[in-house]
């Protein structure tokens, strides 16, 4: 999975939690992986495989006790860094976007304020609020509205847009259409598709749901207890998995789109 051009770059990623009784839990092991630009990366697993634990290192709200992380050659700091100035320009390489946007959405700002406060922070073009509501489907009556006043995908398209407001180079995306029905789902992911044409950024997409997975990336790495137990291109894991792990997650899968888990599981 190395390419020459690598945007974003996780080496030997590990993180190990101190248990309350008294031992550890090594939720990450040796984790490491590449995006390219523009690239799309699934990270899949069932929960507590350690998916989320790898995106909180790669936005910085977990500190790798190993590894390191580089985005466009440039290496990470675990922490984020002291002044305003660093911290914007560390914002700007990757940005996150989490499963429920409730809790990350201001509720006292409608979408237009919730935008122009991004943009404000990172010395944009506030008048640009607009452009960025229509780009993720949301219309006049959305802008004026407050998170609470928002559907579930509508409040995701806001966390999408903020997150874009910032113009990132990769966007972290974590289990962002797990609480979302269906049809909901399905639109979200033709969103993600199309702002990646169109702007170039790069995803990370952590699911638990493989059938989720295949719509947006091009790579993927697979997750258990910790450790990446098989890695490649998403249409080849998801048709011809090599890892009987894999091969369990895809006949766990219940609805067979575009592959047969029962094929892949004879494999
Ligand atoms: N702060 C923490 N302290 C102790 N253990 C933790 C902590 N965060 C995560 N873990 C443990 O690390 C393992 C991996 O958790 P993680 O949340 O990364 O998994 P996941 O694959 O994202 O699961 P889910 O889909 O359920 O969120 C789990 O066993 C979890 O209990």
């Amino acid at each position: 999975m190395t390419t020459a051009t690598a945007l974003l770059e996780a080496a030997h990623l590990s993180k190990t939690y101190a248990l309350p009784g008294g031992g550890a839990h090594t939720a990450a092991g040796d984790v490491s992986f590449t995006v390219p630009e523009g690239g799309a990366l699934g990270i899949v697993g069932e929960s507590g495989s350690g998916k989320t634990t790898v995106a909180r290192m790669l936005v910085g709200l977990a500190r790798p006790d190993r590894g390191r992380i580089t985005v466009a050659g440039r290496e990470r700091e675990p922490r984020p860094p002291r002044g305003k100035k660093a911290r914007l320009t560390r914002a700007r390489e990757i940005q996150m976007v989490f499963q429920d946007p409730y809790v990350s959405l201001d509720p006292r700002l409608t979408a237009t304020q919730c935008l122009r406060t991004a943009l404000r922070l990172h010395g944009k073009e506030e008048s640009t609020a607009t452009d960025l509501l229509d780009r993720v489907g949301l219309g006049k009556r959305e802008a004026d509205a407050r998170p609470r006043d928002l559907s579930g995908g509508q409040r995701q398209r806001l966390a999408i847009a903020r997150a874009l407001a910032v113009d990132p180079k990769i966007l972290v995306l974590d289990e962002a259409v797990a609480a979302l029905d269906v049809s909901i789902q399905a639109q979200i992911l033709q969103l993600l598709a199309e702002i990646r044409r169109e702007t170039g950024v790069a995803l990370v997409f952590v699911s638990h749901d493989l059938a989720v997975v295949q719509h947006v990336t091009d790579e993927v790495l697979v997750m258990r207890t910790g450790k990446v137990i098989e890695q490649g291109a998403t249409r080849r894991v998801l048709t011809a998995p090599t890892d009987p792990y894999t091969r369990k997650l895809l006949a766990s899968v219940p609805t067979a789109d575009g592959w047969d888990p029962a094929a892949a599981a004879a494999v």
